[in-house]
């Protein structure tokens, strides 16, 4: 039976309607793809916490988690991902790659021009349409 993973996501805008999209590394599982940066959810955590935890050791900034945007379960080949797409807001510091290949700030309405994580694809239509956001 494949493994079931849960993994949490940010989505960060900043003051121009821009998102925060981070290219996974040629070295990281599913590489060289685009996904809203996050990871997963440890035994007692709650989503928010666990998302504020992921950012800060990832992209060492700080955030504060709010809403959740999409939850979507898909089916890789040798796992399955529920991802849980989160709002949140950035208090404190500017993010920086320490794991990704690279980060950018992306036009909302450009999303789509990115190749995203196959998982992804549900919450980049929500964010675009501005949906349960
Ligand atoms: N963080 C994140 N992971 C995603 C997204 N979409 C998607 O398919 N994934 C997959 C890639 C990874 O296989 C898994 C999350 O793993 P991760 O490596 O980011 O999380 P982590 O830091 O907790 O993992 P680990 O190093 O402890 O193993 O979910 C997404 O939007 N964000």
């Amino acid at each position: 039976m494949k493994k079931k993973v849960k993994v949490v996501a940010a989505v960060i805008e900043n003051e121009h309607n821009e998102i925060l999209c981070a290219l996974r590394a040629h070295d990281m599982l599913i590489p060289n793809m685009w996904e809203f940066p996050g990871g997963k959810v440890e035994e007692g955590e709650n989503l928010q916490e666990a998302l504020e935890r992921e950012i800060t050791e990832e992209l060492e900034c700080e955030i504060k988690a709010c809403e959740v945007i999409n939850r979507n379960t898909h089916e890789y080949d040798t796992f399955i991902i529920e991802l849980i797409s989160l709002k949140a807001e950035l208090i404190k510091g500017t993010p920086v790659a320490t794991e990704h290949a690279k980060l950018i700030w992306m036009p909302r309405e450009n999303l789509e021009s990115l190749v995203w994580a196959p998982a992804d694809i549900p919450a980049v239509r929500d964010v675009m349409n501005q949906v349960n956001i």
